[in-house]
């Protein structure tokens, strides 16, 4: 029986040699040739796509550390109590599954406060590239800003380059912001956005007011608005405004949906409808507002005093 089954296993082996010797011949001139050349020259493969390649290490505007704080376990714990949340007084699931909130959680444990900051200024790089770029007008006539919940200052930095006449302040919790120098005219102070805000020509809020409520984002404007001129001042959000109708793709109702979701499973915040924002501004004491569309789903919205 072993006799009579060699030979077509034989002829099995040598088909598999000559299959790869074709292949590796192929790989070679195809290793020799141009890019483009090369994707013709394959009938078949992958390619990673614009927004898959923002998972790269190495790509300049990678946003791999804000997937990989997404799906680190402290973050998905939260999603594993929303039943038991839904029966308990705590105000977020974050706090029924740690005990605590988020900022706290993160004022005592570096691990979080680290992966946490790196995942926003990965999120900074991309949104800022967008405003410094096209936004430039938007800065136009100011001598200060002070980004409240600047983190680590990715978003302050690059303003402060792009525009050097402008005076740039980050405000942060201490634990974010303690060890951090700055230099020429980018500074760091540690604080409390609810306690004061320190007097500028304009606040930047990005992704701030998601985090909270109603009643305390309208702390906060209120704070901002204590610390502007009362006239040229200026807040500056970048958040998202959410579609009341089906205007997007699904996969954009699924991310707002996502945020939302996340808001409120981590913190007190939610997302909202430009009804909802404008409701903000004027129980804050501001008299107007713009909104305009950035980057995907981000807007920049411009409230005046
Ligand atoms: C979602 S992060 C946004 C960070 C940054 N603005 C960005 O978009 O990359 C919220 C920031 O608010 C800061 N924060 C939270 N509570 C604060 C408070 N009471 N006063 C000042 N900053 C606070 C956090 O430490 C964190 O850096």
């Amino acid at each position: 029986m072993l006799f009579l089954s060699f030979p077509p296993l034989e002829r099995e082996r040598e088909r598999a040699r000559t299959v790869k010797k074709k292949s590796r011949r192929k790989k070679k001139e195809i290793g020799e040739k141009p890019f483009l050349a090369k994707i013709e020259a394959l009938e078949e493969g992958y390619l990673l796509t614009p927004a898959s390649r923002l998972l790269l290490k190495d790509e300049p505007l990678s946003v791999r550390p804000f997937l990989l704080a997404m799906l680190d376990p402290v973050l998905t714990k939260p999603w594993h109590h929303v039943s038991e949340w839904f029966q308990n007084d705590d105000p977020t699931p974050f706090d029924t599954a740690h005990g605590r909130t988020f900022w706290d959680y993160a004022g005592h444990e570096p691990r979080l406060n680290h992966f946490f900051n790196d995942a926003m200024a990965s999120d900074a790089r991309l949104v800022t590239s967008m405003v410094v770029k096209d936004c430039k007008v938007v800065f136009d006539g100011l001598n200060s800003l002070v980004d409240v919940g600047g983190g680590t200052g990715t978003v302050a930095k690059a303003i402060a380059d792009a525009f050097p006449e402008l005076e740039c302040t980050v405000l942060d919790l201490p634990h974010v912001v303690s060890d951090l120098q700055g230099s020429g005219n980018l500074k760091f102070i540690g604080g409390d956005m609810f306690q004061a805000i320190p007097s500028t020509d304009a606040v930047l809020l990005k992704w701030i007011l998601h985090d909270w409520s109603d009643e305390e984002s309208v702390k906060i404007l209120k704070r901002c608005k204590e610390a502007l001129p009362s006239k040229g001042g200026k807040v500056i959000i970048i958040d998202m405004k959410v579609e009341n109708e089906k205007k997007g793709d699904d996969e954009s109702i699924e991310t707002q949906l996502f945020f939302d979701m996340l808001m409120m499973i981590l913190v007190t915040g939610r997302e909202r409808t430009e009804k909802e924002w404008a409701k903000l501004f004027a129980d804050a004491g501001f008299s107007d507002y713009k909104i305009t569309p950035i980057l995907g789903l981000r807007s920049l919205i411009e409230v005046y005093p």
